[in-house]
């Protein structure tokens, strides 16, 4: 943002005009959350306080009643000039009582936060839990990392949050996302060719970061142009997780789907399956076979899969072949004491894995990475990705989807539904039918873990992992219309 800021100036934009625009923003969203009462304003010494003195006036000269509470004096020139705005003194920390304002304003550090919160601000930020204020903060709750989302010291639990131009990944990434409750983003006029000259690598997980990569449904589609997926059971008492990747792969758009199961998991299957094929596999040699049918082109291994040496074997026989692998759970931990090889495997098959880890089967896979949460989800996954040759999507509330050349995503459409056993077979699956439509790695990852929210949002409380692939079409559907695609035939017509 502080480049933006750079970038904005050098095109003619003038710093303390987008000042002033964030200030207004920051004025209206306060009249319209709390459009009487007395209103506190706390701001820290630099521009994000800068903000907050001025939005301090502008609501004063619409005749609010507001008092200003600071802890230092203004620095910097944009600061200094908002402060002079101000015609009265402002209050020092001690005097602030949050129990007398129906709303106050948080304006103490947003995206300059270096280091954790201390003295005055960390008590500022302590009378703010404790006397359960409404808070509207101003691009981020103080104490929030802009870049990371972590928290430094300490921060408020925000009502709403207004920030400027785009937002920043410490408003997606948790605990930053569940801290600034309603984000609302204002545009302050910095042009939006600002963002070419940056080249951001980090993105929010949206239909404009892949539409371009998306299957247009099409009157001429068939089975076989949509690719043929394969998922590995597990043994004969661990075949669900497999069948839920598999239905998910089906309805996640691949054109044929078929489960490979061991000879003693194959009758369980059999009694389970419909629309998904069965084919035996019960070695790496048969797993040969049948990869000479080159039609065969997504692979998923790992969900309820068992055995550790044959998932590495099939691993490298499928990558080896030149197929597309999504590799998770059983298939992620199958390689904890064998990591150089799968870092081998992914660097000579670029663009053809991906790997689906939550914060566990990470840590056992990249454990320097994992021993630095400090640095943040979208540091830890694109490392991951880069070390791995993989795309690494990095699972949790904040899911962040990283590819080796350093572009990083981080999904919004999480829910909490989704914390229940099997969901992470689903996406597996899910990733699996992207791959199978020959979408490459990154965007194939970044549109599963997209549908796989929105299919659980669709559902709500009490979801289950059977529920999802069935949820899948409807999230597509609201997909093609977000992005103006139609199914031809589609709603039928009287
Ligand atoms: N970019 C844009 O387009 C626009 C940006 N705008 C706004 O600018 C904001 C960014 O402003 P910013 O760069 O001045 O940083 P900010 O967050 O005010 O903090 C820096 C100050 O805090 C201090 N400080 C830091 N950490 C501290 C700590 N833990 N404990 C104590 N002190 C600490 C630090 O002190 P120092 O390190 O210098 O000693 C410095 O004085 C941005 O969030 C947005 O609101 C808008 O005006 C519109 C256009
Ligand atoms: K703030």
């Amino acid at each position: 943002m502080a480049q933006a800021d750079e970038m904005a100036a050098k095109l003619g934009g003038c710093s303390y005009s987008l000042m002033q625009a964030a200030a207004a923003a920051v004025a209206n969203r306060a009249d319209a959350m709390a459009p009487s009462g007395p209103i506190a304003v706390l701001a820290g010494t630099g521009n994000n306080g800068g903000d907050a003195v001025l939005a301090a006036h502008y609501l004063r000269a619409r005749g609010r009643s507001v008092r200003l509470f600071m802890p230092g004096a203004a620095k910097g020139d944009d600061a200094g000039r908002a402060m002079s705005e101000w015609a009265s003194q402002s209050e020092s920390p001690e005097a602030f009582l949050p129990g007398e304002f129906a709303l106050v304003i948080d304006g103490l550090f947003g995206a300059g936060l270096q280091r954790p919160l201390d003295g005055a601000a960390a008590e500022l930020v302590r009378r703010l839990g404790e006397g359960k204020a409404r808070v509207l903060s101003i691009d981020l709750p103080s104490g929030v990392s802009g870049e990371t989302g972590q928290v430094l010291g300490s921060a408020p639990q925000a009502e709403a949050t207004v920030t400027f131009f785009r937002r920043k990944p410490g408003h997606l990434l948790q605990p930053g996302a569940a801290l600034c409750g309603k984000v609302t983003v204002a545009d302050i006029g910095i042009p939006a060719t600002v963002l070419h000259q940056i080249q951001p690598q980090t993105f929010a997980n949206q239909p404009p970061l892949w539409r371009h990569r998306l299957l247009k449904p099409g009157e001429a589609d068939h089975k076989y142009a949509r690719g043929h997926a394969v998922v590995f059971s597990g043994g004969p008492s661990h075949t669900g997780a497999a069948r839920l990747a598999a239905m998910a792969a089906l309805r996640g758009g691949a054109g044929l789907v078929t489960m490979f199961a061991a000879g003693s998991a194959m009758a369980v299957n059999a009694a389970h399956l419909t629309a998904v094929m069965l084919r035996r596999c019960d070695d790496v040699g048969q797993l040969a076979d049948h990869l000479a049918d080159g039609r065969l082109n997504a692979f998923v291994l790992g969900p309820g899969f068992g055995s550790a040496d044959k998932a590495r074997a099939y691993a490298a026989a499928i990558l080896e072949a030149r197929r597309a692998l999504v590799l998770d759970a059983d298939g992620l931990t199958a390689f904890r004491d064998h990591a150089a090889d799968l870092f081998l495997l992914g660097a000579t098959n670029a663009a053809r894995l991906v790997l689906t880890p939550h914060m566990g089967e990470f840590a056992r896979l990249f454990p320097d990475i994992a021993a630095e949460p400090e640095r943040g989800k979208p540091y830890m996954a694109r490392m991951a990705a880069a070390r791995s040759g993989a795309v690494v999507v990095l699972k949790g509330s904040d899911t962040v989807i990283a590819a080796p050349d350093g572009r990083a995503a981080i999904n919004a459409t999480g829910t909490p539904a989704l914390a229940t056993a099997g969901t992470g077979d689903v996406l597996a699956g899910l990733v699996g039918a992207q791959l199978a439509n020959d979408v490459p790695p990154f965007e194939a990852a970044c549109i599963a873990v997209w549908l796989h929210g929105v299919a659980a949002r669709l559902y709500g409380p009490g979801l289950i992992a059977e529920d999802l692939p069935g949820l899948v079409p409807q999230a597509i559907a609201r997909l093609h219309s977000l992005c103006g695609f139609s199914l031809p035939g589609w709603p039928p017509q009287e």
